[in-house]
C-alpha cells in the first residue's frame, strides 16, 4: 500500500481488520519490517490519540518516528501554486513536502478543512499536493473529508463487540457548540458502507452528508426510530455540507441519553473523541456500561499498525 486517504485504497476492508486484531495479539511479530525505517508524522492541526498511537503503532514495528507540529514549529507554508511570496508564507507546500520525503520512508499528515470553500476542502488540495510532491507513501492522519485510521478503528471495535453476524449500526449526528468537519462522519459513513453491517444514519434536517459517503446507508431524521433495535451507535457532531460549515439553531435535544438508550439492543455507545461531554454526549452514558469509546481509542494503534505494516510491505 502506497497511500492510505480513504476506504478505496484498501484492497481488502475484512483481512485489514482482522490483521488489527492479529497484531492486537503480537503486538511485536514484525519488529524487524521496520528497523531503519523513518515515519515523520506532520500535524497542521491539533492531536492526541492520532499522534500517540501512530507512534506507538510504528515503534512497535521498529519503526523511528519523527513529529512536526508544522502549524506551530514550522515556516508559515505557502499553499498556491504560483504565488509570488512577498507576503507572510516562507515556504512552499511543494518544497517542504518534497524535503520531508528525502527524512522520511512514511509520511503521516493531519490537514483539516478551512470549512469555508466546500469545493476547496472537498479536493482536498492540501493532501494532494503533500502525495505529489513528497514522493513517499502517505497516511492521512485525518484530511479535510476522511478519517480513514479512526474509521478501520471503529470497525475492529465493531468487530470485537458484535453478537450476530450483521449489527444494526447508527449513526447519530449530535449537538455542538462549533462548526466541525465532516471528515469522521463521511469516513465512518463510507467504511459502514462496505462492511456487513446495517447501516443506518439519523441527523436534523440540513445537516445532510455529501451523498458520495453515504451509498447503501438507510437516512431518516427520525433520531428515536434509527435507534431501535440498534447494536451500536455511533455519535458524532458535523456541520452543515449543504450550508457549508454552518451551525444551524436549534436541534440541542440530539444529545444522546440513557433514557433514548432504551429503545436500543443494548447498544455500545461509540465516539471517535475528542468529545465534549454534556453537550454531545451525557456523563451518565460516557460513563456506563454501554460506552466503549476508551476501548474504541485503545484499537487506534491496532489499526495504525496494520496500515503501516502493508506499506512497509511495500517499500
Ligand atoms: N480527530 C477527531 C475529531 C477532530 C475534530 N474535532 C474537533 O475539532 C473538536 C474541537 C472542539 O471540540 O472544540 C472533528 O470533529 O473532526
Ligand atoms: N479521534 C482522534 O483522531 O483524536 P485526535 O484528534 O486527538 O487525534
Amino acid at each position: 500500500m502506497r497511500l492510505f486517504s480513504s476506504v478505496n485504497d484498501v484492497q481488502d476492508v475484512d483481512a485489514l481488520a482482522k490483521e488489527a486484531l492479529a497484531l492486537k495479539a503480537s503486538p511485536f511479530a514484525y519488529q524487524q519490517l521496520g528497523k531503519n525505517k523513518t515515519i515523520c508524522l506532520v500535524f497542521l492541526n491539533p492531536s492526541l490519540r492520532t499522534r500517540l498511537s501512530t507512534q506507538k503503532a510504528a515503534q512497535n514495528l521498529g519503526m523511528n518516528v519523527i513529529v512536526l507540529n508544522i502549524d506551530k514549529e514550522g515556516w508559515a507554508l505557502e499553499l498556491q501554486d504560483g504565488a509570488v511570496m512577498n507576503g507572510t508564507s516562507v515556504e512552499h507546500i511543494k518544497d517542504a513536502a518534497a524535503v520531508m520525503g528525502e527524512y522520511a520512508d512514511i509520511i503521516g499528515l493531519r490537514s483539516f478543512p478551512g470549512l469555508k470553500d466546500r469545493d476547496e476542502d472537498y479536493s482536498e488540495a492540501i493532501f494532494n499536493k503533500f502525495v505529489k510532491y513528497c514522493n513517499v507513501p502517505v497516511v492521512s492522519l485525518e484530511s479535510a473529508t476522511r478519517h480513514p485510521l479512526q474509521s478501520l478503528a471503529d470497525l475492529v471495535t465493531i468487530e470485537e463487540f458484535k453478537t450476530k453476524l450483521r449489527p444494526k449500526v447508527v449513526l447519530t449526528w449530535a449537538p455542538h457548540i462549533k462548526a466541525l468537519p465532516q471528515a469522521v462522519p463521511n469516513s465512518f459513513a463510507e467504511w459502514m458502507c462496505k462492511a456487513n453491517v446495517d447501516f443506518v444514519i439519523t441527523h436534523p434536517e440540513g445537516y445532510e452528508l455529501n451523498r458520495d459517503f453515504t451509498q447503501g446507508a438507510t437516512i431518516t431524521n427520525d433520531q428515536d426510530e434509527a435507534l431501535i433495535d440498534a447494536d451500536f451507535v455511533y455519535v458524532k457532531n458535523w456541520s452543515a455540507y449543504e450550508l457549508y460549515g454552518k451551525v444551524l439553531p436549534g436541534n440541542d435535544d440530539w444529545m444522546l441519553t440513557l433514557d433514548k438508550l432504551k429503545a436500543t439492543n443494548n447498544a455500545k455507545v461509540m465516539h471517535c473523541l475528542p468529545v465534549r461531554r454534556n453537550v454531545e454526549l451525557s456523563d451518565e452514558v460516557l460513563d456506563s456500561e454501554s460506552s466503549v469509546v476508551i476501548h474504541e481509542a485503545g484499537n487506534r494503534v491496532w489499526a495504525a499498525q496494520a496500515v503501516l505494516k502493508q506499506m512497509l510491505e511495500s517499500l
